[in-house]
């Protein structure tokens, strides 16, 4: 489980008992066992995985889809963001080709199972002139595991128009990748060999994103800081331009890895026991490429009574503010009782 240091970056804690799926980053325990998963290898000269299988449902009947997995956390509950991420390819398979998602609004209300597919229900609720509401129920044993509401909106110009600022980081190509970080890490000689072993796992882990923290994790650290962090992010393979729907499904799905690790950030001396997010919602504002590097600047403004609230912001490399996400949580923590292994 992830810690966080004094410079906005988070450590590995080898104790952790590991209940909670991707709520630190990295999301996994290196002490936890290898995540499931169904995937090969990735080449980024290669079309994603998230197009090619995560996001390619397979039509049932009228709005009626069925999704399979591709990687499944630790905790054995399916991913937030591939549910989310497909019901909004269901949602949107519905809607004519000028229409865009400009929103989403979920709730998790049961934990997805993976050894069983998800079907995905699609309610027409209702057509306008330039909005579409969609209502995607994803069910699994007969019951909802997620309840989704997507709007769809008409290209439509408009004099108002402000963003805030994209903050200033450093580059992705000055930046390590995940990999790239623990392989460094691998390389002291003074590692604990659990620690050597979970590092390993970790590298097992074959998410279909890429990442870079801005500011890189020191595993096994332990020093509280703001609920804020940064990475670069983007979809492991080719996606291509001129979908704008599949951009917004496959940055539903990234907009949920790590997400609500930022709410722990302040508190190194608790481990999650139990984390799960609740409800997410997003906003897309602009065209944007997930297989291209964005920034994604997440940040917590409250924490309590076993929840955790965080907000983010995907922004295009150009500056532009593409998608805003909010979500909360329900973090159950206990105290962190085992000393760090370095
Ligand atoms: C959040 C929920 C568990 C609802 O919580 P409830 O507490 O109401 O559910 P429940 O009664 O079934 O209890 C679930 C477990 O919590 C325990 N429990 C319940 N209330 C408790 C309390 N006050 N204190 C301590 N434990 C408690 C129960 O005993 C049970 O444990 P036991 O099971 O041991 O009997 C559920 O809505 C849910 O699973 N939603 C789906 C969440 C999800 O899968 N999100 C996406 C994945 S997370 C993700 O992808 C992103 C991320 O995490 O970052």
């Amino acid at each position: 489980m992830a810690d966080q240091t004094d410079d906005g970056t988070k450590t590995l804690d080898s104790s952790d008992s590991g209940e909670s799926p991707g709520v630190v980053f990295p999301p996994e325990s290196p002490e936890e066992g290898i995540p499931h998963s169904s995937a090969t290898h990735f080449n980024n000269d290669l079309k994603s995985v998230l197009v090619t299988s995560v996001l390619n449902l397979e039509a049932l009947d009228v709005d009626l889809y069925r999704g399979t997995h591709h990687w499944v956390p630790r905790t054995q509950r399916l991913f937030g963001g591939q549910i989310v991420g497909q019901a909004l390819v269901a949602a949107a398979k519905s809607v004519s080709d000028h229409h865009y998602a400009h929103s989403l609004h979920c709730y998790f209300v049961r934990a997805g199972d993976p050894k069983v597919p998800v079907l995905y229900q699609v309610e027409r609720t209702r057509d306008g002139r330039s909005f579409c509401v969609r209502s995607v129920k994803a069910i699994q044993h007969g019951q909802p595991i997620l309840i989704c509401q997507a709007s769809f909106h008409m290209l439509q110009e408009s004099p108002l128009q402000h963003q805030f600022t994209m903050p200033v980081v450093p580059q992705p190509e000055d930046l390590l990748t995940v990999e790239e970080l623990i392989h460094q890490y691998l390389s002291k000689p003074d590692l604990a060999e659990t620690a050597r072993q979970g590092l390993n796992k970790l590298l097992a882990n074959e998410v279909p994103i890429e990442i870079k923290p801005v500011n890189p994790p020191h595993f096994y650290r332990h020093t509280a800081t703001q609920p804020k962090q940064l990475f670069w992010v983007r979809a492991r393979g080719h996606i291509g331009e001129g979908n704008m729907k599949l951009h917004c499904c496959v940055a539903a799905y990234v907009s949920d890895y790590a997400f609500l690790g930022t709410a722990l950030l302040p508190y190194p001396n608790y481990r999650a026991k139990f984390s799960a997010s609740l409800d997410h919602a997003m906003w897309f504002h602009s065209t944007f490429r997930t297989d291209e590097w964005m920034l994604y600047e997440c940040e917590s403004p409250w924490a309590g009574g076993s929840r955790g609230l965080v907000q983010g912001r995907l922004w295009r490399r150009d500056g532009v503010l593409a998608v805003s996400c909010s979500q909360e949580g329900v973090l159950r923590v206990r105290p962190a009782t085992q000393p760090s292994k370095l």
